[in-house]
């Protein structure tokens, strides 16, 4: 099992370019689903979750090829692939592929609207809550769908003349049932209204795709989106979105082991209150051409208090890379973690390298320390993983990362975009 070994103690120099979002290209690429005809994907980065929506997604029938080859003939990054699914040869998807993925339990909502039904198993994903399905339920329940679950499979089926437009109000935002809500009304008879949706840019952008592809979308991006259903959708080419969340990672390692790097191919307006949050540590961050500048050099790391919130607040997925970052804070910070009960998991892995963190409900107290030492410390999941390596970049000596699988998820090339900006990383293959 690969790990990831990192020898702290040096400053990030350099250009760091951002790659297409994770979070937004897997939608889109399940928004295929919806249509007999090509979907063309640009951007899409190299990722263990990227491949396996694609193994997810060819299990349903679709044909997919990167830059033209099929996939498996050829390695490439920012990959621009094509998905096809003429025909929807299976509508279940199975435990052995679901499991392992949250975001590939979304092809419910293409499935029931395309098919009229759909068998999918409850999700798997990162241990980092309970992570129930009840919203997607209600929501399409709202567009009436009957669900039933059976062991351990959820059994989707719509009306006999297709799912029918509704309204349906979110007690809680949820990003993951919005997408799914939203690719579903596109082909509902009527129109859907979604309240209280998720205003995440990923929504946003999965709209912006869906009405290339003919569907009728608006308010996508406020927490009010209407749907008015159309017969079909067609193909599309569509450049997934910058991540927002490697971005603020980046710029949170810079923060972390001072520096002066531009962080390209992104947009600071995706990540306005995680970057003022940095901004506040003590870092200068500024626009550029296609990205952001982030440099910090001379004043140490300043203490900021946050809470993580539903976009535009600041970001669940930058909570664990944040704690890195106050670790070495001249005093003391909290961050209280309102989105996920259990996501709390590298406190203890943190702990390791020196760092004094205690925790009460779900707010953690981090008192900076002047020095982290290196220590062999275990990605617990996908942000953990990336919060200990940011750490480790600033701690004395050898920091091991183990179980990486975790970080292979959510970031591309990571070992090679750090070194390239002096750090001294690299992955170690057992
Ligand atoms: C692939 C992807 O884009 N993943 C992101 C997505 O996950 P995901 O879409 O799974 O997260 P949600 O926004 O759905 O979850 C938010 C909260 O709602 C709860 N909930 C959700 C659905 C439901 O039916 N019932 C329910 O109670 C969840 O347990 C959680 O407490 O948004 C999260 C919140 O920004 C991010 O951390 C994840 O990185
Ligand atoms: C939690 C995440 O992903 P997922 O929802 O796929 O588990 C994440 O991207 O940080």
């Amino acid at each position: 099992m690969d790990r990831i070994r990192i020898v702290g103690g040096n400053q990030l120099n350099g250009v760091i370019p951002i790659s297409g979002a994770k979070n937004a290209a897997l939608p889109l690429m399940i928004a295929s689903l919806l249509t007999d005809d090509t979907l063309t994907l640009e951007n899409v980065p190299h990722l263990a979750d990227v491949e396996q929506l694609i193994r997810i997604l060819g299990n349903h029938g679709a044909d997919i090829s990167v830059n033209g080859r099929r996939e498996r003939q050829g390695e490439s990054y920012a990959r621009t692939i094509h998905f096809t699914s003429r025909n929807i040869v299976s509508t279940t998807a199975p435990y052995e592929l679901v499991s392992k993925m949250r975001a590939s339990f979304w092809v419910i909502g293409p499935l029931l609207a395309r098919e009229g039904k759909a068998r999918v198993s409850l999700p798997g994903g990162c241990a980092i809550g309970t992570r129930p399905v009840d919203l997607f339920i209600e929501g399409l329940t709202a567009l009436g769908a009957n669900i039933e679950i059976d062991g351990g499979y959820v059994n989707a089926t719509a009306p006999a003349g297709g799912l029918i437009g509704g309204r349906y109000v979110f007690p809680k935002v949820s990003v993951g049932a919005t997408h799914v809500l939203m690719m579903a009304a596109t082909l509902a008879n009527g129109t859907t209204v979604i309240g209280n949706a998720a205003r995440e840019p990923e929504v946003a952008d999965l709209a912006k795709c869906l009405n290339a592809m003919g569907a009728k979308i608006s308010g996508a991006g406020t927490g009010t989106i209407t749907i008015e259903g159309v017969r079909s959708l067609s193909g599309a080419r569509h450049r997934v979105l910058p991540d927002r969340i490697e971005t603020g990672t980046y710029a949170m390692a810079v923060a972390m082991t001072g520096g002066d790097v531009i962080l390209e191919d992104t947009d600071p307006s995706l990540l306005d209150t995680a970057l003022e949050a940095i901004r506040r540590a003590g870092a200068e961050i500024s626009a550029t051409n296609s990205g952001i500048r982030i440099v910090r050099n001379g004043p140490g790391i300043r203490p900021v208090d946050i809470v993580t919130d539903p976009f535009p607040g600041f970001p669940t997925d930058l909570q664990a890379q944040f704690m890195g970052l106050m670790t070495k804070a001249g005093g003391v910070s909290h961050i209280t973690e309102t989105i996920f009960e259990n996501r709390f998991m590298h406190v203890q892995e943190l702990a390791r390298l020196g760092a004094r963190i205690s925790l009460a409900g779900q707010t953690a107290k981090i008192e900076g320390v002047s020095r982290l030492k290196g220590a062999p410390v275990m990605a617990t999941d996908l942000r953990a993983s990336v919060s200990l390596v940011i750490a480790g970049l600033a701690a004395e000596g050898e920091t091991m990362v183990s179980r990486v699988y975790h970080l292979d998820r959510g970031f591309e090339r990571l070992e090679e975009k750090l070194t390239r900006c002096g750090a001294h990383v690299e992955r170690v293959s057992d």
